[in-house]
């Protein structure tokens, strides 16, 4: 029997995928895993007891992956199960920017005086207008699951699409239209775009990159997407260049003290994946990632560990171990079981940076005294025999 945490309310149609086997707890210290979307996770201590979080999304910026991978817990996303949701409400974005579509259904929602309102209409409707997407420039600033659907579905608007991502992957670069323009740096894109759109992780490097000097290479009334997170957006010189008119609009899912009540900052609150279909996708893929873990010990989609498949256990036991990517760690697990006399039917060993990770079948049991011995080599971070 294991035992599952939620730590925020995770789609009902993915919970129904842990069956009997699993059970639900209100104490994050007796989980052997944890559902996670948004919640801060740095702050928290974790039990030895847990042995994986699956993140019910993309980003994993809320998740001490470091700390996480060091405690011997792995760490699981879900790649593209919320990227149409964050795709549609980016188009919305856009939409929302290039009309006044909100203030015009704000003067509707508000207009009291008497007299005939859809006279009134035609009169007043001039101040809400606005232009079309079509024929202008989109820059998509990474090209992963979410920014390649946005840059397909731009180029069908008739937008003129440049896309940026060095360390693009293939598979994205087979899914991406060839009528995309390959911006070969940045600044290329941001001098090019009358709409630019961020959809890259927050990681050291792209935190507070849309500053005041790139904004200074862009057009004069450029319109910036950032759907996928605050910090990436430097939030005073964002706000000093809408109040200057630098920058036209700002369409942000991510509501922050500096930008709230901003002119022409349109401000969602974390919405692109709160779409039924999209929080149904991530938690059975995060459901069906954990079971597969808790169960067999393979490994996917994993942020902090290595993906490990040895595809579903048998009779036999079946020992894992996630341990420091370091010589000569094999050898010693092997000499363990060799002092055994225990014999290997499969083995399996993985790597990521600092990380490695070794699936290990038997014939025969695996004593207590054995899986203390593994657990005592130096380097070892935690050892479990899925019986
Ligand atoms: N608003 C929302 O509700 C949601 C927001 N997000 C955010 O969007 C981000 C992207 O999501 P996905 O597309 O699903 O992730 P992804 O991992 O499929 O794509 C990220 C892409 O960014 C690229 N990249 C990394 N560093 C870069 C750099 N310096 N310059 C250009 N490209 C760079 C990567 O090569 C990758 O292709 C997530 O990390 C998350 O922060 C994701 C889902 C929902
Ligand atoms: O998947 C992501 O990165 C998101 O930002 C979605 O967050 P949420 O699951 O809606 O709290």
């Amino acid at each position: 029997m294991y035992k599952y945490h939620c730590l925020n309310p995770i789609s009902e149609v993915g919970l129904a995928q842990l069956d009997e086997n699993y059970v639900v707890t209100g104490n994050a210290d007796e989980a052997d895993a944890i559902l996670v979307r948004s919640a801060k996770m740095h702050d928290m201590e974790f039990s030895r007891n847990l042995k994986a979080i699956a993140r019910a999304g993309a980003g994993v910026n809320n998740i001490p992956l470091e700390r996480c991978a060091d405690e011997g817990i792995v760490v699981f996303n879900t790649p593209g199960a919320n990227a149409n949701g964050v795709k549609e409400l980016v188009i919305a974005g856009m939409l929302l920017a290039a009309r006044d579509i909100i203030g015009g259904i704000n003067w509707v929602q508000e207009y009291e005086e008497d007299g005939d309102i859809a006279k009134i209409t035609e009169k007043k409707k001039k101040a809400f207008a606005g232009t079309e997407l079509q024929g202008k420039k989109l820059g998509v600033i990474g090209l992963g699951a979410i920014g390649v659907r946005v840059a397909n579905v731009a180029v069908h608007l008739g937008m003129d699409v440049y896309g940026y991502d060095p360390y693009v992957s293939v598979d994205a670069a087979w899914n991406l239209s060839r009528s995309i323009h390959h911006a070969k740096t940045v600044d290329e894109l941001y001098k090019e775009c009358d709409y630019i759109t961020i959809h890259v992780p927050a990681l050291d490097d792209t935190k507070g990159m849309i500053d005041k000097n790139a904004i200074s290479l862009m057009k004069d009334g450029v319109v910036i997407l950032n759907l996928a997170r605050d910090v990436l957006v430097n939030q005073e010189d964002i706000v000093d260049a809408l109040v200057s008119g630098k920058v036209r609009s700002y369409v942000t899912d991510f509501p922050t003290k500096e930008i709230v009540g901003v002119k022409n900052a349109i401000v969602i609150p974390h919405l692109g994946a709160s779409t039924e279909e999209s929080e149904d996708n991530c938690a059975k893929m995060a459901a069906a990632e954990l079971r597969d873990f808790l169960e067999n010990g393979n490994i996917t989609h994993s942020v902090n560990y290595p993906d490990c498949n040895m595809g579903v256990k048998g009779d036999g036991e079946r020992i894992t171990i996630l341990h420091k990517n370091i010589p000569n760690m094999l050898g010693q697990f092997t000499t363990l079981l060799a002092g055994e006399n225990m014999n290997i039917a499969l083995m399996t060993n993985k790597s990521k940076k600092e990380y490695a990770y070794t699936m290990i079948d038997v014939d025969s049991e695996v004593s207590a005294d054995l899986e203390e011995q593994l657990t005592s080599v130096d380097g070892v971070l935690k050892v479990r025999v899925i019986r």
